[in-house]
């Protein structure tokens, strides 16, 4: 049976996901969840789908596995990456880690809450955004895109060196996420900006796909500025 990927391209982790699985050329069944809808909130969902209830997860026959870093991992010795993407020698593959342990504190944890707090709570609930708290993980934002230029991106065009890896997809997927509320985190960094412009022309025409909504929502918020 087909590997049934479960994904909401709202989500980050599920964009890149979704990206890897299409660019390596892995057979998958899609299997969207709105999460907007609540979808991954019934018991049935717990149940039968995935414990933590949250997307993206996997079910590859019985195999039920949940956690995009854990899922990259599992799908690059099931079914191969491209050694371009997840190098399989212990030091470069040691050095994409590294970058995806630092990102959950990091570039995960910041444009999360940030678009939480600005888009997604006041969506779902109908209210105006708590300025404080979106302004206090704005803050946080800028911190960790300086940590981006100056850190991860000092030595070489991409995040673990001058080729393109699955650090760089899971960094930009995370980088989009504040654009649906009208906030891009790439304004007046021109090293960022280059930078993930290299990823979207090097992953087209998947990366516009899987970033559809996202666009979507973006240009509209853009035009409610002016
Ligand atoms: N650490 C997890 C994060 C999963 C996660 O937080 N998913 C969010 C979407 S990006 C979700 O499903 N949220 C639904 C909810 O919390 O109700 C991963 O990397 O897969």
């Amino acid at each position: 049976m087909v590997l049934k990927y479960y994904y909401d391209l709202l989500s980050q982790p599920s964009r890149a996901l979704y990206i890897l699985l299409k660019i390596n050329k892995i057979p998958f069944e899609a299997c969207p969840v709105a999460l907007r809808n609540g979808e991954h909130l019934t018991d049935e969902f717990k149940e039968k789908y995935n414990r933590f209830q949250k997307v993206p997860f996997i079910h590859d026959n019985n195999f039920i596995l949940s956690e995009s870093v854990a899922i990259v991992r599992y799908i690059s010795r099931q079914y191969g990456l491209g050694e371009e993407w997840y190098p399989k020698e212990s030091k470069q593959q040691a050095l994409i880690d590294e970058y995806l342990e630092w990102q959950h504190n990091n570039t995960r944890l910041y444009l999360a809450m940030y678009t939480q707090h600005a888009f997604i709570i006041p969506m779902l609930k109908g209210q105006e955004p708590d300025l404080k708290k979106v302004d206090k993980w704005k803050k946080s934002v800028y911190m960790t895109m300086d940590k981006i230029e100056e850190l991860w991106l000092k030595n070489h065009k991409y995040i673990c060196g001058n080729t393109l890896t699955v650090a760089d997809l899971f960094a930009a997927c995370e980088i989009e996420q504040p654009r649906l509320a009208g906030f891009d985190p790439t304004e007046g960094r021109p090293k960022l900006e280059s930078w993930l412009n290299s990823v979207r022309n090097e992953l087209e025409p998947v990366y516009s796909e899987a970033h559809t909504f996202v666009n979507k929502i973006a240009a509209s918020q853009e035009k409610a500025k002016l």
